[in-house]
């Protein structure tokens, strides 16, 4: 081998180790390459997969969100938010639609603004108690409604989350079902014929009465019972309508001049009876007195003066007498003996 050939040889075989360390060298290299590769690939996969549950979850906030103000504005019942510090936040449609303001009138108010003065009171009571924890149910109050009538609604309203600064109300305008038990209640208390109380008010007031005089002495009370003389002929001569207008009369004369605190009721036929508060025996002479005065008045019918009597018998409350049927049977007994000694005086026929 010649000097040159094998300086040759020695330069290729240093070139190969070189050649072979840089080709190892790029094979490790595109391996770590390779890793970072899929690993890059795996985050951005797990990425991939993230974007896809916060673009999932932000869907069904948005559902939620949809819903929930569909369900807001779709509601028949009257709901809104307000501050605790008394200022509507959110109102409805219903809430328009029953109080005749438009969302953006009511936003600007406070929420006690509209209520009724006679209400206003107990109104801040419950917010005061919700403020305190205490949820609301079933609470009756008068909203004004933009044309100026006033509303019942019924208002349920939990306490507010501990911390939060809110309250969720619920509402119903209950005004028709009101109106309906208003004169459920008064048919039930009131005699047709006349309008004064009827028979079972004057009961319940009598009721009142004895626990008020059970409570204080002082309350002392009279009882007059009144029944008509002689109005059986009245029906007989000029008919049952003549006779109808008798006992009109004498129902809006007895309450013409009745004190304000006195019960006046019909008990029914040509009986009525009067309740008059903290009177003694000298007061319901005088009353007895005054109210014969106007019963014994004429009467015009068509053409002709009707003059119809009265006995009126009087009974006072005592501690000995405690409930309403014995102390009206005494005054029924003291007006039938008043009868009586107008029978036998000849003044009325038996
Ligand atoms: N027009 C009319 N008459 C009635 C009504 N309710 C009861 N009456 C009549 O009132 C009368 C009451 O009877 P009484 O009290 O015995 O009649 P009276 O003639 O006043 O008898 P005395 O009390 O003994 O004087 C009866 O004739 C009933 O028919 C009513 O709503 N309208």
């Amino acid at each position: 081998m010649t000097m040159v050939q094998a300086e040759r040889l020695q330069i290729d075989e240093s070139s190969l180790r070189e050649l072979v360390e840089t080709l190892r060298f790029r094979a490790e290299s595109l391996e770590s390459l390779d890793k970072l590769v899929s690993s890059l690939k795996q985050e951005a996969e797990h990425h991939h997969r993230l974007a896809d549950s916060l673009k999932h979850g932000l869907e069904l906030v948005q559902q939620i969100v949809e819903e929930r103000e569909a369900f807001f504005s779709l509601s028949l019942d009257m709901l809104c938010i307000a501050t605790t510090s008394g200022y509507f936040h959110k109102v409805n449609r219903a809430f328009e639609r029953t109080l005749g303001y438009t969302q953006e009138e009511l936003l600007s108010r406070s929420f006690l603004e509209l209520v009724h003065p006679e209400d206003l009171e107990k109104t801040q009571h419950e917010v005061e108690k919700l403020r305190l924890g205490i949820d609301t149910i079933s609470f009756d109050n008068r909203y004004q409604h933009k044309n100026g009538d006033y509303r019942w609604l019924n208002w349920t309203t939990p306490a507010p989350i501990p911390g939060s600064h809110f309250l969720y109300a619920v509402a119903r305008d209950v005004t028709e079902q009101r109106q309906r038990d208003e004169r459920t209640l008064y048919l039930a208390s009131h005699d047709d014929l006349t309008g004064l109380a009827n028979r079972w008010r004057f009961n319940e007031e009598l009721k009142a009465s004895f626990a008020r005089l059970k409570r204080h002495s002082n309350r002392q009370f009279a009882v007059l019972v009144l029944d008509l003389d002689q109005f059986k002929p009245v029906n007989d001569n000029y008919g049952h309508q003549a006779g109808d207008m008798v006992l009109r009369t004498t129902g809006e004369r007895l309450n013409a001049i009745k004190r304000e605190t006195d019960v006046l009721c019909r008990l029914g036929g040509d009986e009525f009876a009067l309740l008059a508060p903290e009177t003694d025996a000298r007061e319901a002479s005088m009353i007895a007195e005054r109210m014969r005065k106007e019963i014994i008045r004429p009467i015009s019918i068509g053409d002709r003066d009707v003059i119809v009597d009265v006995s009126i018998g009087i009974a006072l409350a005592e501690e000995s007498i405690s409930d309403a049927d014995s102390l009206i049977k005494l005054a029924d007994e003291a007006m039938y003996d008043i009868k009586r000694s107008k029978v036998s005086d000849g003044q009325l026929t038996p």
